[in-house]
């Protein structure tokens, strides 16, 4: 039978990557999907824009909406601090089984807690269920059409926290254009875009990175 494209990234990781070495991981995908299929991670040039907010974040608490198949999970986690945690939403059970397996091979299970549903219905039981007060970082790379609603959402259940970082992948291909109106228009927020391509090609797209200042 004919296997889909997150099957054949997590047999690349699996033939290419070290167990245990998630930058092995990271470059096992960015070398697939570059030299044999086109795929939707954040990839290797916006990856590095991704690391260096990351790491001047420093953040003890992540949220991710959008796993696919754990490329920017695994790349995230891997700059963590010790008891630091990422919690990463996907609504796709296929995509789910796939990114559980990388962040696996990557050794980052202790890091990471995958969550399988939808964003809308996920964000508001955090605090309960998850025991999250707010997070430090936010990695956006779900349905463009969710960015603003959910943004809105994590706002209204007291998620978000002063110094608190948005990171939106895609806000110019496929573009975000609600999204990126409201942050840079609100007072409530400090936006900085950051140019950059769509993945693995010459198409520009960006980050924009977003403080809430509460
Ligand atoms: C509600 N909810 N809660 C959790 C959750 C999780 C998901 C899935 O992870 C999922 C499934 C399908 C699509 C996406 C969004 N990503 C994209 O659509 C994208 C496209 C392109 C691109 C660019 C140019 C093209 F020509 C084609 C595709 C480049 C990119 O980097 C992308 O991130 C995310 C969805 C809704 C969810
Ligand atoms: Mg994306």
């Amino acid at each position: 039978t004919q296997s889909t494209r997150p099957q054949r990234i997590l047999g690349a990781v699996q033939q290419n990557a070290t167990r245990g070495d998630p930058r092995s991981v990271v470059r096992a995908i960015d070398q697939y999907c570059r030299n044999q299929e086109w795929a939707m991670n954040v990839g290797d040039e916006k990856g590095c824009i991704l690391d260096s907010v990351v790491s001047e974040v420093n953040p003890a608490t992540v949220l991710e909406l959008g796993t696919y198949c754990g490329y920017s999970t695994v790349r995230i986690a891997s700059l963590l601090p010790p008891h630091a945690k990422l919690i990463t939403l996907e609504f796709n059970p296929e995509f789910a089984v796939i990114a559980r397996q990388v962040i696996a091979w990557a050794g980052l299970e202790d890091k990471i807690q995958l969550v399988e549903g939808a964003s809308g219905d996920l964000i508001p039981k955090m605090k309960e269920q998850f025991g999250v007060e707010t997070f430090d970082l936010v990695f956006l790379d779900h349905w463009k059409d969710r960015y603003l609603p959910d943004t809105k959402l994590m706002e209204e259940c007291g998620l978000l926290r002063k110094g608190s970082v948005l990171l939106a992948d895609n806000v110019i291909c496929p573009g975000t254009p609600d999204y990126l109106e409201f942050v840079r228009s609100s007072p409530r927020y400090e936006s900085q875009y950051f140019k950059s391509h769509l993945e693995y090609t010459k198409v520009e797209d960006g980050l924009e990175k977003s403080v809430f200042l509460g």
